[in-house]
């Protein structure tokens, strides 16, 4: 597919030009949250500067032309997961309300004693501790896939916990903490054999591959604007129409309603009916100009650049003899991140020096406790990758590592 022009990417975030005590930041937090492009944090602007007005298309210009902005987007949004189109895109706050609104609105209503609910090992809390509670407050249970001592899922035993019992699978598409990136079509298809619903956690997916959410099948599939080079506080649910029609909303308001009596109330078509209140407009033409951003530079080339980067942050890793590496060895099972450890620093340390040197990593759980337990050790720190960094600030990061040693030794 081409290598991506990192250094024209770069001109489009000024903050990557940022210095801590005269160093250049190392930006490798990406999971966490990726930066945001001019073309991006422009659209927005421009929005509040010339459009804005609220929406549900208010009797006047501006209203009209904020409502079809915001309609606009659920559009280009559809299109870009390959959607059926905007009545399947709900936009949230973030991949964690997304999973709740399935949760409650979905979870409370349907789920019971006997029903199963299977999750992995490797989830994010977003859906782990969602599913969990509701499966607590409904009386369901609560069954994990295992992981194996690569960090993939165990797929025979994925095979044993998805069973007639199960009502619904809730899997991470690439794990934040591992970057193990899982069979998601697979797992949906298992699910489906059993008449269980499948919802993919696509957090760390969406960012950094191509992805198509009729092709995997799956019934919901949630992510986040602010890991795709768009806003914070903009997320979407996708769900299959059929399902979302049955669902009964559970935030109620204004915007999401067709008729009200002081006796009761009916519902707006979808994708409104889940959408209360004065919506998150200016973040949802930010999500639009993201996915231009991304499509201009391709998604298969992101995810090329990224899986090359990972491979070498992987290879210098491993060469240093002393460090810990979580997750499958680099190639098609391994997204665009590395977990680690240093044996000798805690991963808490270990950030803190790389700080000192204006590199930028995530050490702790990474909303993973669990998985965190399972690998034994409290947490870990992680570099991830995304299109404007290059193998130099690998090698910036292995170099803090080697001072941190010093440091420790
Ligand atoms: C796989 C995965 N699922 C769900 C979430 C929750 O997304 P929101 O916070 O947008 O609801 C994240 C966020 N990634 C976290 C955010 O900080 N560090 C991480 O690894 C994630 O990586």
């Amino acid at each position: 597919v081409g290598a991506l022009d990192v250094e024209r990417i770069r001109s489009d975030f000024p903050i990557l030009e940022r210095e801590f005590d005269d160093q250049q930041v190392v930006y490798l937090d990406n999971a966490a949250t990726t930066q945001t492009p001019d073309p991006v944090v422009d659209a927005m602007s421009d929005y509040y500067r010339y459009t804005n007005s609220n929406v549900h298309r208010g009797i006047h210009h501006l209203s009209q032309e904020a409502s079809e902005a915001y309609e606009r987007a659920h559009d280009r949004v559809a299109e870009f997961i390959g959607a059926g189109g905007r009545e399947e895109v709900i936009f949230t706050k973030n991949t964690t309300e997304s999973e709740n609104l399935v949760a409650y609105s979905w979870g409370l209503n349907e789920l019971g004693p006997g029903d199963e609910v299977v999750l992995t090992e490797m989830e994010h809390h977003a859906s782990l501790v969602t599913w969990q509670q509701i499966a607590n407050q409904t009386g369901a249970d609560v069954k994990y896939i295992r992981i194996d001592e690569d960090g993939r899922l165990d797929m025979d035993h994925a095979r044993e916990c998805i069973t007639d019992d199960t009502a619904i699978l809730s899997a991470v598409h690439v794990s934040n903490t591992l970057g193990t990136v899982n069979p998601v079509a697979e797992l949906t298809e298992l699910a489906h054999e059993h008449d269980a619903l499948s919802f993919i956690d696509g957090a760390q997916a969406v960012p950094n591959r191509p992805v198509d959410v009729e092709a995997i099948d799956a019934d919901f599939y949630a992510f986040s604007g602010h890991k795709m080079a768009g806003p914070t506080g903009i997320g979407v649910l996708y769900g299959k129409q059929h399902l979302l029609e049955e669902m009964e909303p559970y935030l109620y308001g204004g915007g999401m309603i067709r008729k009200v009596t002081f006796e009761d109330s009916t519902w707006a078509d979808l994708p409104w009916k889940f959408e209360p209140g004065t919506p998150q407009i200016a973040e949802a033409v930010g999500l639009e100009a993201a996915i231009d951003y991304l499509e201009e530079i391709g998604m298969e080339r992101i995810q090329s650049h990224e899986e090359e980067l990972a491979e070498y942050a992987y290879e210098r890793l491993e060469a240093e003899g002393d460090v810990e590496i979580y997750g499958p060895e680099p190639g098609p099972d391994r997204s665009g991140l590395v977990g680690f450890n240093l044996e000798s620093v805690h991963a808490h340390d270990l950030a803190s020096i790389m700080n000192d040197h204006a590199v930028a990593i995530r050490a702790g759980d990474h909303c993973t406790q669990p998985l965190h337990d399972k690998l034994g050790v409290a947490a870990s720190a992680r570099a991830s990758f995304y299109v404007y960094n290059t193998r130099e600030e690998v090698d910036k990061l292995v170099a803090a590592i080697d001072d941190a040693r010093q440091l420790f030794a």
